[in-house]
């Protein structure tokens, strides 16, 4: 078996709970999550990378296959996720990645609470970027700000690799910063570093290990 089709193996995983719920974790701490809370939440990466389509995967459940249009500018999107028992608000911008935006991009940085850097598994720059990217967010963001990695498992920063056109992990993507936000929120100690092994449920035997969605 390649190391590649072992990898491509391990996309098509579903994550499973982590042993211990975020409430369980509230809980034996003492603390309160503040329920009325709103995380700001913001896509980037190179312009074509699929911000959009994820979003709307995510917001409306479909993917809009066709002709590209790139974002102008910055929108959000409100969204309240279920985290265990508790309600999480996500405010997620979708931004624009060309590089004339960037200087508007940087702007909403400061006060962002969570960061999904994607990049395009298809196109090596958009993945040679994402080294570019993380400098400018520890530039411009906070630095407790929750950093997740679109595509890649590197940089020490929690990964997921996501299909805005099939849906795959992008219900997990944002449960999973949701639960760190919380986590954050409440000052629960840092756990050890999120290890991708821990979200894969034991490989089984597959086929069609090496098509790209
Ligand atoms: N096959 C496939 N195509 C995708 C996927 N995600 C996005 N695309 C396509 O990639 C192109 C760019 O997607 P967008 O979501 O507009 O990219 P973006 O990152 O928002 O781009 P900017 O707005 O310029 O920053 C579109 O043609 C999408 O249909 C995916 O998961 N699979």
């Amino acid at each position: 078996m390649s190391v590649l089709c072992r990898h491509r193996r391990r996309r098509a995983a579903r994550p499973r709970e982590s042993a211990r719920s975020v409430m369980d974790q509230i809980s034996a701490a003492g603390v309160a999550y503040n329920q009325d809370l709103t995380h700001k939440t913001i896509l980037v990466g190179d312009s074509g990378v699929g911000k959009t389509s994820l979003l709307v995967q995510f917001d409306q459940g479909k993917f809009i296959p066709g002709s590209f249009s790139s974002t102008v500018g910055i929108g959000f999107t409100n969204k309240v996720l279920t985290v265990d028992e508790l309600k999480v608000r996500l405010q997620i911008w979708d931004t624009a990645g060309q590089e004339r935006f960037r200087s508007v991009t940087h702007a909403y940085y400061r006060d962002a609470q969570a960061l999904l850097l994607l990049y395009d598994i298809t196109s090596r720059s958009s993945f040679d970027n994402t080294r570019a990217w993380l400098t400018e967010i520890h530039e411009y963001a906070q630095d407790d700000v929750v950093i997740m990695l679109l595509g890649n498992k590197e940089y020490g920063v929690i990964f997921l690799e996501t299909s805005a056109k099939t849906g795959l992990n992008v219900d997990e993507a944002f449960m999973t910063v949701a639960k760190e936000l919380v986590r954050r929120s409440v000052q629960l100690p840092i756990e050890p570093r999120f290890h991708l092994h821990d979200l894969m449920e034991p490989e089984k035997e597959s086929s069609g290990c090496c098509g790209f969605s």
